[in-house]
């Protein structure tokens, strides 16, 4: 029987503090080491997702580059379609998979944007894309893993909705502070520690100065 939703995989570098970006966006918290990792992890699932701030902020390009290995596909989470054609996820979108994750919000002039682009649309929710109906799609196109690459704000929802299964995390020897930095999970939070989901620590690997920590959820 085909599974309901995709295996999912939250990763991202936080400081020790548990922030992920500074206030001015900063957020270039792994080492080369770690970066590699990553790479390597990215090489093993079919796809990558992030939110449309982290597209819009990082302007990355959510490939393998640092090992040898495949691109996965990759979905960015936008409402109503505002990533800049100029950014490197949509200039690249002709070599590598790209899915633009909408919802009934778009405007018809951004919907005609992404379409100029080589770029597969999906559009679930009539606000903020819905993220069960969305991996549930994305499980009938045979997409069985997914990497969540942050931001803070699309950690929190799949947290907070119980989606995903598995939690790679590196601890960042940095100190970030501050009341408007990012931290790895926005939203609203839980009101009680026993409201959050219970995590078995699988691995821990010292990168030098940088941990890894590879959690369960049980
Ligand atoms: N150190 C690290 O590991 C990482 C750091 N970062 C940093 O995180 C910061 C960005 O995080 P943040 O500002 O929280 O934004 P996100 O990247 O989490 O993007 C959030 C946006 O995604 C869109 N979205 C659409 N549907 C959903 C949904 N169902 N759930 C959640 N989001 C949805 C929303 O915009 P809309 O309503 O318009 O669709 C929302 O505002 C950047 O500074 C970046 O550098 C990011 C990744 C990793
Ligand atoms: N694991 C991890 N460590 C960091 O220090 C990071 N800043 C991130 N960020 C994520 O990786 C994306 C950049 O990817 P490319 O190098 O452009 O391929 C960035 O947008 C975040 O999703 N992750």
């Amino acid at each position: 029987m085909e599974k309901s939703r995709p295996h999912v995989i939250l990763s991202g570098a936080i400081s020790v503090d548990g922030k992920i970006a500074t206030k001015t966006n900063d957020s270039k918290l792994s080492s080369q080491k770690d970066i590699q990792r990553l790479h390597k992890l990215r090489s093993s699932v079919d796809a990558i997702l992030i939110g449309k701030n982290t597209a819009s902020r990082d302007n990355p390009l959510l490939t393998v580059r640092h090992v040898k290995g495949k691109n996965p596909i990759r979905i960015v989470l936008d409402s109503k379609g505002t990533i800049s054609k100029t950014s490197k996820i949509l200039q690249s979108s002709n070599k590598v998979p790209t899915i633009i994750a909408i919802s009934k919000k778009i405007t018809k002039k951004n919907l005609e944007k992404l379409e100029k682009f080589p770029v597969e649309i999906i559009s679930t929710g009539n606000d903020s894309v819905n993220l069960k109906l969305l991996l549930k799609k994305l499980s009938k196109k045979k997409i069985k893993t997914i990497l969540v690459e942050g931001g803070g704000t699309v950690n929190w929802e799949f947290v907070k909705h119980n989606l995903f299964d598995e939690m790679i995390l590196t601890i960042s020897p940095y100190l970030l502070g501050g009341e408007d930095s990012i931290s790895y999970l926005r939203g609203t939070g839980f009101s009680r520690i026993s409201h959050s989901p219970n995590l078995r620590l699988k691995s821990v690997k010292r990168l030098k100065n940088h941990l890894v920590l590879h959690y369960v959820k049980l």
